[in-house]
């Protein structure tokens, strides 16, 4: 029988953040692609397809083809610190531990592969946190993206007994905080180019447009990311898709089509910016700021800038800091 006496000891009570975003291969290798391909497009959030349909697709020919092909990407973009995304998400945690006072911990995540959603939460739980704040990464709802990271968590939690309570944060595509952090790594970026951009292209990850049909807010979000941010620069940005999979129709115009047209349109100089991720990675840095050169290049284009992402910059670190200082509010005194 057990008495209360008999209970483990309750730590002392602390609040967790755990920022998420989509996770990325172990490794630039086709083996440890495939794995984290086979992973991440069995999940039925980012392909809609019946699995009994999907699966043999799957298996049968994207997961022999494609692991080699996107290795091959992602060796062009691999640094010292293994993959960027990576990298750059565990830079962001690591600049925002303290920031809340010395009860918040704050740690991070990836919904596909390696650190595990499920893991670090019940990591965090085991430290004490009985109250978390889910941060998916991704400043435009979808839900291929931010619904899953929380669904990753909610099924962990399904295994708990004594669950903590949780937050989710919201999506912040028109958050001022987030607009004035972009339009300022904008206008910094611009101006330290030695050529004047003929446009500003914001691209963003592309979804099958059936999404937007069935309700999905990601693209309206994308849109609306844009026209602030176009706002607050005083001039109007060109909104691109890029990333397309598959033989559905996806969003449109696409980031490729576009920069292979706009050439012939007169537009020989741009910068690129990609305000639909928070870190740099392979979508950034293969797809847009080389494979994205080259399409312009080729097509007559004489001056080409991709402006990095927010990542963690003191903008970004500070920008993350206020939006989800104000997720904290009634749980952290200061915050
Ligand atoms: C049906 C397929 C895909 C959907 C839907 C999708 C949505 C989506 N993805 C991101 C962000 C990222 N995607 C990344 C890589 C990536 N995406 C897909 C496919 C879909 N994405 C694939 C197959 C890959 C892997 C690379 C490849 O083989 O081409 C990444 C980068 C990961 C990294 O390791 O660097 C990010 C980030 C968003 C925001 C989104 C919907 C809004
Ligand atoms: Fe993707
Ligand atoms: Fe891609």
């Amino acid at each position: 029988m057990t008495r209360p006496s008999d209970h483990p000891p309750v730590p002392p009570s602390k609040v967790g953040v755990l920022l998420t975003n989509l996770g990325t291969p172990d490794a630039p290798d086709a083996p440890s692609v495939r794995r984290y391909l086979g992973e991440f497009l069995s999940d039925r959030r980012v392909v809609e397809i019946p699995p009994l349909v999907w699966q043999p697709i799957l298996r049968g020919i994207i997961l022999r083809t494609r692991p080699k092909k996107s290795a091959h990407a992602y060796a062009q973009v691999w640094g010292e610190d293994g993959s960027p995304l990576a990298a750059i998400t565990k830079a962001q945690a690591g600049a925002l531990a303290g920031a809340f006072g010395p009860d918040v911990v704050v740690d991070h995540a990836m919904r596909y592969g390696k650190p595990a959603i499920g893991d670090r939460l019940a990591a965090l739980k085991a430290q004490g946190c009985d109250r978390i704040l889910l941060a998916p990464l991704y400043p435009q709802y979808c839900g291929a993206t931010t619904a899953t990271a929380n669904d990753a968590a909610f099924a962990e939690m399904a295994g708990m007994r004594w669950q903590p309570a949780i937050r989710t944060l919201p999506p912040y595509h028109d958050d001022p905080a987030y607009i004035d952090a972009l339009a300022q790594s904008v206008r910094e970026g611009v101006a330290a180019l030695d050529f004047e951009p003929d446009a500003i292209l914001a691209s963003f990850h592309g979804m099958p447009e059936r999404t937007l049909q069935l309700g999905d807010p990601y693209h309206c979000q994308c849109r609306k990311t844009a026209r602030l941010l176009g706002e607050g620069l005083g001039r109007e940005l060109t909104v691109t898709f890029q990333s397309r999979f598959g033989r559905a129709k996806w969003l449109e115009p696409a980031t490729d089509t576009v920069l292979g047209e706009l050439p012939a349109s007169g537009v020989r100089k741009i910068a690129i910016i990609a305000p639909g991720f928070s870190a740099d990675c392979l979508e950034t840095l293969e797809e847009l700021a080389i494979r994205g050169r080259e399409t312009f290049v080729e097509a007559g284009g004489t001056d080409f800038a991709y402006l990095p992402c927010l990542n963690d910059s003191d903008p970004g670190v500070a920008m993350l800091k206020k939006i989800l200082a104000r997720e904290l509010a009634g749980w952290v005194a200061a915050a």
